[in-house]
């Protein structure tokens, strides 16, 4: 079942197009990793598939639904870990988790459960602090648990290991395989490829807003003619268009 699907998905500010006519298709249980260079057009795209952005055109369907025609009902059923989660400063943690419990209507019990095995996992015991006195990473986690506490159906995670502790990063891991493996689906944007390369069950490659390549480690190999290549091999390849960045480093 192909649970996140875009048709010809652009978007334009003024006259750049941060996203061009991109098609993807991702089906359920699926780890997808959407690399690219900084500004590749990654965040514009997410931001699109959730319903945070109109695109300019193109279509997003989520769990069979057309974004245009029903937001609200996917984003019941979705979670979103953004690059930078923005949480009211002046509330404590458990507030917040609270708060987010209440807007999604969650069994009070059966969440409290959760938020006891997921703050065991992530060594989470901030949560009488206030959000403006933690951490970056401490945020960070506070928000993974507010979103991994709903099961959503489908979890978009933009850079979600940045300010992780390695850890957590390793913790965060294991449950996505573990949430995939039990029918959820994950989109994740990372710049560390090692985590692409071991984690992803396919990977597609944005640069300049279009998407260049998209398929299994083992199909990006084929397609740069390289058997041995890692992902990293591939990825600049693709992305540096044929610069020569030992040379660069030298230069500097
Ligand atoms: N609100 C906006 N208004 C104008 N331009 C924007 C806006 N948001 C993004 N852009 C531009 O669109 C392009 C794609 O940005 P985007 O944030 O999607 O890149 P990204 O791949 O997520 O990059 P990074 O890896 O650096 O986070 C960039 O050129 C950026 O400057």
């Amino acid at each position: 079942m192909t649970v996140i699907q875009t048709v010809d998905l652009t978007k334009r500010f003024g006259e750049l197009k941060a996203v061009d006519t991109i098609n993807l298709a991702v089906e359920k249980g699926e780890i997808y990793g959407f690399l690219g260079p900084n500004g590749a057009g990654k965040t514009t795209t997410i931001r699109m598939l959730t319903g945070t952005l109109k695109p300019t055109s193109g279509e997003v369907k989520i769990l069979g639904i057309d974004m245009r025609s029903n937001e609200i009902e996917i984003k019941k059923r979705i979670g979103v870990v953004p690059d930078e989660p923005k949480i009211y400063p002046n509330l404590k943690g458990y507030e917040f988790i609270n708060f987010i419990g209440d807007i999604y209507r969650l069994d009070k019990v059966k969440m409290n459960q959760r938020v006891e095995e997921l703050c065991e996992a992530f060594s989470i015991d901030f949560l009488q602090k206030a959000v403006s006195d933690m951490s970056h990473g401490m945020k960070q986690k506070l928000y993974l648990v507010s979103v991994l506490m709903r099961k959503p159906e489908i979890l978009f995670l933009d850079e979600p290991t940045v300010g992780l502790d390695a850890r957590s990063a390793k913790i965060l891991k294991m449950l996505l395989q573990k949430y995939t493996s039990d029918g959820s689906t994950v989109f994740m944007t990372t710049h560390v490829l090692e985590i692409a390369e071991k984690m992803c069950t396919r990977i597609g490659i944005i640069h300049k807003g279009k998407l260049i390549v998209e398929g299994t480690l083992s199909q990006l190999r084929e397609y740069v003619k390289s058997s041995q290549a890692s992902l990293e091999d591939v990825f600049l390849q693709l992305t540096t268009e044929g610069e020569d960045i030992a040379s660069i480093v030298k230069e500097l």
